[in-house]
């Protein structure tokens, strides 16, 4: 891929950043009006593509105007699509327009584009376009706009929305009042965080990035050079996939894991993770489970060392029995939590107390919370990765108000407390290390909506991680590739088997694929 659209697919920016970014492009005396020519040229492009007009039957088109430039764009956007064949109608109900927007207006009426204030008269439109508002959404959208923007997603017509959805907050993706459903989405320029925020994914549809040409020296000005957001891409996470090997190396030098899991409950929870791991490459892979699952986890990895520990009457770990002259120390990761139940609880300390990279995940994250000594993780010497679905982080971090509004803030903040990188489970799973980089994994599928997803995800992570132990990787960078390869695992075996077909085993299946591709 070209370097400036690798780099731009990265970039994710706030309102206030792309503000910024916009003032820079300006100051430097690019004319406001020829930037919004050049933004709305490129999208009437993309929808005649999309939506052509027939020359006989025309495509009849409603142009939903706002106030500001999102507005602005739409005019030009009608504009241009009445010169090439549509049947154009607006529906503009803001007695005051920007300057800019207001002389579109007036040119596209002169035109002879009819212009109305009742969105009934644009009932029988084909398809839509949304320029009602972009990033410069400030409040809550009240009536009659809201009343309108309701009305025409119960018309369930293709609605095209120019920069975001209107009625999103272009930061958490929250909707303001009421917001437009649209089927496709053009984001303008970079990619918002709103996009990339799990309760937002229901409005934007399809979202396409609109590049024009914005140049990086303004971005980079913007945003310094090490962007505190970003999006986990193919070539990002394939850069930090540690597969190549060198010629001569062994076993251990490839990395040594220690999986903890399992119980009799949950003994199928243990294998998943397992395979999840050998899918890593993972060098060497010890395995703990209750004595009890023993002959269970031998028969399905022939290749692993599995110890058997003794078990609660509960049929969880009681404790680690490792093998003579071997301790924690002798791992170059550790994994823990899987299928263990809330009767493990030792054996989660013990792990916290050691000087070994550390995920803890599913009860691993239970038993902490249990604990409530989260804030002892900041003491570890050695890296500790925690990757909760929103329940778990709700256990964990009561004190951070309702991740589901702002999850980048909110696994933002448990990295901080925990001085851990945190791996917030979703539709866009958003990662954190301490320092408040972010990384978010753009692309996903709800086939991995699904019990025991989540626990091959911890044995490829704790693989990954083993693996990275000796190969100077930030252990954020080998997060982010954990999460992507899993979910192109589960994209992947979407498209052949369909969404219901991704079940936790046909997933490891499918992990190898992904990198062999
Ligand atoms: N990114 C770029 O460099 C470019 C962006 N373009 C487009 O411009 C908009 C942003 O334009 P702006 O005028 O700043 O904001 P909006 O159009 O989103 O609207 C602001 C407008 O609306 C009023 N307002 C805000 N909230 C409400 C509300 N709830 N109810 C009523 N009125 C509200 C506010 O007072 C303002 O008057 C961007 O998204 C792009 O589409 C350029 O055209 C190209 C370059
Ligand atoms: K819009």
């Amino acid at each position: 891929m070209h370097d400036r659209q690798e780099y731009i697919s990265q970039i994710v920016v706030t309102a206030e950043q792309m503000r910024d970014i916009e003032g820079r492009i300006f100051a430097a005396k690019m004319p406001v009006a020829a930037l919004m020519e050049k933004v709305a040229g490129l999208i009437a492009c993309r929808i005649q593509e999309i939506i052509p007009s027939h020359p006989v039957i025309k495509s009849r088109v409603g142009i939903l105007v706002g106030p500001g430039h999102n507005g602005g764009d739409a005019l030009v956007v009608a504009r241009e699509l009445h010169f090439r064949g549509y049947e154009v109608s607006i529906y503009s109900a803001f007695s005051k327009l920007k300057e800019l927007t207001s002389q579109h207006l007036q040119y596209a009426q002169s035109l002879g584009i009819p212009c109305f204030q009742e969105c009934t008269q644009l009932s029988d439109c084909d398809f839509f376009i949304d320029g009602l508002f972009g990033f410069g959404l400030e409040r809550a959208i009240a009536d009659p706009i809201a009343s309108t923007i309701n009305q025409i997603n119960n018309w369930h017509k293709p609605i095209i929305s120019i920069d975001l959805p209107s009625g999103l907050h272009t930061d958490t993706g929250e909707v303001l009042g009421t917001a437009i459903r649209a089927t496709h989405t053009f984001c303008l320029g970079l990619w918002k965080l709103g996009f990339l925020q799990d309760q937002a994914l229901e409005y934007i549809g399809k979202a396409e990035l609109i590049d024009f040409d914005i140049p990086l020296a303004d971005v980079q000005a913007v945003l310094g050079n090490t962007p505190q957001i970003k999006q986990i891409t193919k070539a990002t996470a394939l850069s930090t996939l540690p597969l190549p090997r060198p010629s001569v190396t062994y076993k251990y030098k490839e990395g040594h894991l220690l999986l903890i899991c399992g119980s009799r409950r949950y003994a199928g929870g243990a294998i998943l993770t397992a395979l999840g791991a050998r899918a890593s490459g993972v060098g060497m892979l010890s395995i703990a489970v209750p004595e009890s699952l023993k002959q269970l986890l031998v028969s399905h990895l022939p290749e692993a060392l599995i110890v058997g520990c003794p078990e609660t009457e509960t049929k969880a770990i009681a404790h680690l029995q490792l093998p003579e002259k071997t301790d924690l120390s002798s791992f170059s990761a550790i994994a823990c939590g899987p299928g263990l139940t809330l009767d493990a609880t030792s054996i989660v300390e013990q792990v916290i107390n050691s000087d070994r990279s550390l995920v803890l995940d599913a009860d691993g994250l239970n038993i902490l919370a249990q604990l409530g000594t989260i804030p002892t993780l900041q003491k570890r010497q050695a890296a500790t990765v925690l990757t909760p679905h929103t329940g778990e982080f709700q256990r964990l971090f009561p004190n951070i108000a309702e991740p589901k509004q702002d999850r980048v803030k909110a696994v933002r903040s448990a990295a901080d407390q925990t001085g851990s990188v945190v791996l917030l489970k979703g539709a866009r799973t958003a990662i954190s290390n301490p320092e408040g980089l972010i990384w978010i994994n753009p692309e996903s599928t709800p086939a991995l909506a699904r019990g025991g997803s989540g626990d091959v995800l911890t044995g490829l992570l704790g693989g990954l991680l083993a693996q990275a132990a000796t190969k100077q990787i930030a252990v954020e960078d080998i997060v982010a590739t954990a999460a992507w390869w899993h979910s192109q695992a589960a994209i992947l075996a979407a498209q052949e088997r369909t969404e219901l077909g991704v079940d936790a085993f046909t997933l490891t299946q499918y992990l190898m694929r992904v990198v062999s591709n």
